[in-house]
């Protein structure tokens, strides 16, 4: 496929930066714009993006903007087709996501009021956290329609999982296939009945209880690599599942993936983002994929949708 359009991430700290990274790489952008409000940085990782570029074989410019109080420098992302909102900040060791709801409410607002304005069109992903509350927040203040404003949770939920059944059973990464849904957070809902290794149902390939601990696992997955990085949090594998987002809407690649996305009647639960699977397009967000649950994955993403709905409704006085 031929290099065309614009991609804008904001916020070039880790997790923002490695994203732009990633992107740039796939080289099927033609400019990936990086900014921050940090004066300087942005403009020097570009710099050196552009210098790997002879090394690593790309064509994609990558394009650095420092932002200011009042949207300075927000024109660079004038025309964007997609925007990944990765500002904010990550947890400390023994933070719950949710302690950063009103720090990163302030900042998801002003900046998503800066992207309604510059880059009106956009696809909007979401990655602050707590990311189900933030990715609400971010289609209030945009005011763009629902299916424009999404949030990545769940590819990295689910790769988190499918890495830790390989591991435990040592077969490659390649013969997983797992799921989980839910929030992305202490009401994640890895989902076991959708697993499965080399085709075999991943409750045949390992016993109940070691299920129930990689589960556990999973859903304390951030958290596990925090208390080991002591300052900052993932994101390798969290830039890793954005920028997947990302190629699938530039693609307009119908692929069906775990994202937090606008839930409006499907599994009889509606009103709330939340992570389940669906179909990505040009558009965001093409539909929502209902899969086969058990009754108790069923109510356990029931029991998520009610969590996150309402934090959901205080997002709107942050
Ligand atoms: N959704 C997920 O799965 C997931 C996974 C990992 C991290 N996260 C979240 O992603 C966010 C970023 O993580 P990180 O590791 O990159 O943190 P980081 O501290 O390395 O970077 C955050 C950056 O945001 C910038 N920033 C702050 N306010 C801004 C504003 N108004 N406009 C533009 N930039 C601004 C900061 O200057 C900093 O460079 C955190 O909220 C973290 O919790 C989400």
């Amino acid at each position: 496929m031929a290099r065309s359009g614009k991609v804008a991430v904001v916020g070039a700290g880790f997790y923002g930066s490695t994203t732009a990274q990633r992107l740039a790489e796939y080289d099927i952008f033609e400019t990936v714009v990086l900014t921050d409000i940090l004066e300087g940085k942005p403009e020097g990782l570009a710099l050196d993006m552009n210098q790997s570029r002879a090394v690593e074989g790309f064509e994609t410019r990558v394009v650095g903007q420092t932002t200011g109080p009042k949207g300075e420098g927000y024109e660079a992302i004038a025309g964007a087709e997609i925007v990944i909102i990765t500002a904010g900040l990550p947890r400390k060791p023994g933070m719950n996501r949710m302690d950063l709801i009103e720090t990163n409410a302030k900042i998801v607002r002003q900046v998503s009021e800066n992207v309604a304005k510059h880059a009106p069109e956009a696809v909007v992903i979401v990655v602050s956290n707590p990311l189900d509350e933030m990715t609400a927040l971010a289609q209030i203040a945009t005011e763009f329609p629902k299916n424009r404003v999404l949030g990545q949770a769940g590819i990295l939920d689910t790769a988190r999982f499918t890495n830790f059944v390989a591991e435990e059973l040592d077969v490659p990464v390649g013969s997983v296939t797992t799921l989980t849904l839910g929030s992305h957070g202490d009401t994640m809902v890895p989902v076991p009945s959708a697993s499965s290794v080399d085709g075999t149902p991943l409750t045949e390939a390992l016993p109940a209880e070691k299920v129930e601990e990689l589960v556990t696992r999973t859903r304390n997955g951030g958290a596990e690599v925090v208390a080991l990085l002591k300052t900052g949090s993932a994101y390798y594998a969290p830039s890793a599942a954005a920028a997947r987002m990302a190629k699938a809407v530039h693609e307009d690649s119908g692929e069906v993936l775990p994202v937090c996305a606008w839930v409006d009647g499907e599994y009889g639960i509606s009103g709330v983002y939340l992570g389940v699977t669906a179909e990505l397009g040009r558009e965001g967000v093409r539909k929502v994929v209902e899969r086969d649950l058990t009754d108790t994955e069923l109510a356990a993403l029931k029991e998520a949708a009610e969590a996150v709905r309402a934090k959901q409704a205080d997002v709107q006085s942050l």
